[in-house]
């Protein structure tokens, strides 16, 4: 029942007492007519035979079978009597009509006296005694009338013969069965009445339901143009204005929705293709369009131009007027240079102070009178800034596109080396590239480099390895010390690029705070996990190289604390390294930067000391733990007795200073022996262990950690053993 619908539960509630009572009342109503009917069929059989006794008398008496067959064919064409018989006293048939089932029944007692069901044939046998009246003679003579009589004038004295009639039952039965049959139509007519009368009751609170369910429905697909006729009465009107509302609020707030999405969408891409300080296409924009531009000159042998735009001294602006002065600095000169290009080019801003044109269906020549002009006007223009004013120049390199040209990048790139050029010819003025120049070449390939960094990072191309550092001289020591080197994969994915191809580049074009960043980030995801899966193991070392560019960012610093607590990683386990010409060149930057970090636990390596500036005086301000002897002298120790005593030297000046040493670059044994002859306490080198990706680190770099190390001293396994550890 739980299953049915609510039409069929109204249904059931509606029907089920109406059965009831139609039931319970054709029961009761045939009962009781049954019973009249068999009532009155009794007092019949009784009132025949109470008439018929007395009718008798006479014939009885005066033995008279005529007489007595002439009454017994008469009270048999009384309805329903099958049967009538006369007996006198001594019980022998005077008369007799129809067919007896039974006889003789008893009547001596005096009384009417009824059968009930007679044989098997559904008859009611009813008797009564004939007496002889005892008639006084003077009642005989009396004139008056027999009917005025009284009763006591006849006396019953006599018992002398007896009546017996029998009463069919089949009328009787058969108006049973018609009654019955009667009571069951009725039953039946009154409950198809009910079920009509319960159906119309059903459809009217079941269809309005049944709109209100398929609207929830309609609503929870998302048509929210649902409307309910609000035609019913009561609760049901109440639920059928409260969807019509709900569902109108619904599809208000969703259009709102809508709204605010498209407008956000809108924003967004907006924002993803415009510079929001001045509003101009930004550089994925333009590159969007210069790739476009590439396409129509190679297909259609159009000839473009690149305008690449940057600013002279802006830094001067910035520095005197601060980064808002230089803000609206960049926002005077967008409204000079957009009003002056033609309406069909692109100008956007490309960065800080880099802006680009892109002349489309432009001659070189038209585009050298454009950017004469541009120029001309960015040198006239004066800027304004509390009461103070500024010249600007404007430094511009112009790169054709057509059908000669590679990529976008390579347009780029020649673009920016052209703009570098007409810097270094001192500032304000134009030069055109020429593929030919080597300088422009060499800048050109560092633009490049610029674009792939850029690339790499943004699709997550860069990766991990670590290098073994393994200690020669400490007796026992246990834990190891990586250092955590990177490389980038190519954009076909298939070749790993060494960092000494692409740092440089980044290095010039102040790239190296992201990518230490980077670094940083992922190193310590890949060893929260490692410290995860081995708590309470033991200490290992890993060193992780920082550029002198983030030493001198002011927000490195916090990165690198959040870092710590975010991945959950112990600063005792990391060693940043820092080459001994950033921390020279910063020096009281690194310094405090130094301070800051080993407060927290980090260790500091000196990396490729004796490279550059070798100024020993600067240890003592450098709180280092590590002098990390620069790989150029330990690579070549074996053969050249400077590199040797220079190595010898830097061990030797670090131990007295109570710093411990790494020798790197250790490519053969007999270079890894002679460092343990000086006493250098830790050698790296690919004949130790070549740099493996850092996937490899774990599990093998927890198996490494519960191992001796001692075989570092037998030159006989040294390489061999560490590099298959990781593979
Ligand atoms: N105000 C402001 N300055 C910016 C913005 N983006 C970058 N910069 C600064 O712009 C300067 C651009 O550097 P450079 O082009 O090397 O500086 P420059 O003084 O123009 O040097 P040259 O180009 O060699 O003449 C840097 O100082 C940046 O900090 C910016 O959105 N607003």
């Amino acid at each position: 029942m739980n299953k049915w619908g609510i039409k069929g539960k109204i249904l059931f509630l509606a029907l089920m007492p109406a059965a009831a009572i139609a039931l319970l009342l054709g029961v009761h109503f045939t009962s009781s007519r049954i019973s009249d009917l068999e009532q009155s069929l009794e007092n019949r059989g009784n009132a025949i035979v109470r008439q018929l006794a007395p009718a008798s008398e006479y014939g009885v008496i005066s033995g008279n079978h005529e007489i007595l067959q002439n009454l017994t064919d008469a009270a048999l064409r009384e309805a329903d009597v099958s049967a009538v018989s006369i007996y006198n006293i001594s019980g022998t048939l005077l008369a007799e009509s129809g067919t007896r089932v039974e006889r003789q029944l008893s009547a001596e007692n005096g009384k009417t006296h009824k059968i009930a069901s007679v044989g098997s044939t559904n008859v009611l046998g009813f008797s009564a005694p004939v007496y002889q009246s005892e008639i006084k003679v003077d009642d005989l003579i009396s004139d008056m009338p027999s009917d005025s009589k009284s009763a006591d004038s006849i006396q019953p004295r006599k018992f002398i013969g007896k009546v017996e009639i029998e009463l069919s039952l089949k009328n009787t039965i058969k108006r049973k069965n018609e009654l019955l049959l009667e009571t069951l139509f009725i039953t039946l007519l009154g409950l198809v009445g009910s079920a009509m009368l319960a159906y119309r009751m059903s459809q009217g609170v079941t269809v309005p339901i049944y709109r209100l369910v398929d609207a929830v429905k309609k609503i929870g697909k998302g048509d929210l143009d649902v409307k309910v006729p609000e035609d019913s009465g009561g609760e049901l009107k109440v639920l059928e204005q409260g969807i019509n509302t709900m569902a109108s609020r619904l599809k208000s707030s969703h259009v709102h929705m809508q709204e605010k999405i498209l407008e956000a969408t809108a924003k967004l891409s907006y924002q993803a293709s415009h510079d929001m300080l001045t509003g101009l296409v930004n550089r994925r924009e333009f590159e969007c369009r210069l790739a476009r531009a590439l396409e129509s000159a190679k297909s259609h042998g159009r000839t473009h131009v690149l305008c690449y735009l940057d600013l002279d001294q802006f830094k001067i602006v910035n520095d005197t007027c601060g980064h808002s002065g230089g803000d609206e600095l960049l926002r005077q000169l967008t409204i000079l240079l957009h009003a002056k290009v033609r309406e069909r080019d692109t100008l956007a801003r490309l960065g800080g102070d880099e802006f680009g044109v892109l002349l489309e269906n432009c001659s070189l020549e038209t585009a050298r009178d454009i950017a004469e002009m541009l120029r001309q006007l960015v040198q006239d223009y004066r800027f304004v800034w509390n009461n103070k004013s500024f010249a600007v120049g404007v430094s511009s390199g112009l790169v054709v596109l057509n059908d000669e040209s590679e990529s976008v990048a390579s347009v780029l790139s020649a673009a920016d080396a052209a703009c570098y050029a007409a810097k270094d010819r001192g500032r304000n003025c134009i030069h055109i590239y020429q593929p030919a120049d080597s300088e422009l070449l060499r800048r050109r390939e560092e633009m490049q480099w610029v674009t792939r960094i850029t690339r790499a990072l943004e699709e997550n191309r860069f990766m991990l390895y670590a290098q073994i550092i393994a200690p020669l001289c400490i007796q026992g020591e246990k834990s190891l010390h990586f250092e955590i080197l990177l490389r980038m994969l190519d954009e076909n994915e298939t070749e790993t690029i060494l960092p000494m191809a692409f740092i440089p580049a980044a290095e010039r074009y102040n790239m190296m705070k992201n990518i230490d960043r980077w670094v940083i980030s992922n190193s310590f995801t890949v060893l929260s996990n490692v410290f995860e899966n081995k708590p309470g193991g033991l200490i290992n070392t890993y060193s992780i190289n920082l550029s002198g560019a983030s030493l001198g960012d002011e927000g490195f610093l916090e990165f690198i604390t959040q870092q710590f607590e975010q991945k959950k990683v112990s600063p005792l386990n990391i060693c940043f390294e820092i080459t001994e010409t950033a921390a020279i060149l910063n020096l009281s930057v690194a310094a405090e930067f130094m301070r800051e970090l080993k407060k927290l636990g980090c260790r500091f390596s000196l990396d490729d000391f004796g490279s550059g500036l070798s100024s020993f005086g600067y240890l003592k301000n450098l709180p280092v733990d590590y002098l990390k002897i620069d790989g150029a002298f330990v690579k070549d120790m074996a053969d050249d007795p400077i590199d040797f005593a220079m190595v010898q030297s830097i061990h030797n000046i670090g131990h007295v200073m109570g710093l411990q040493t790494i020798a790197e670059f250790v490519e053969s044994e007999t270079v890894l022996k002679m460092l343990k002859v000086i006493g250098v306490d830790y050698a790296q080198g690919n004949w130790i262990g070549a740099p493996q990706p850092i996937s490899k680190l774990y599990p093998s770099g927890v198996y490494l950690a519960d191992t001796d190390l001692t075989h570092v001293n037998n030159p006989d396994t040294s390489g061999g053993y560490l590099s298959s550890q990781f593979n």
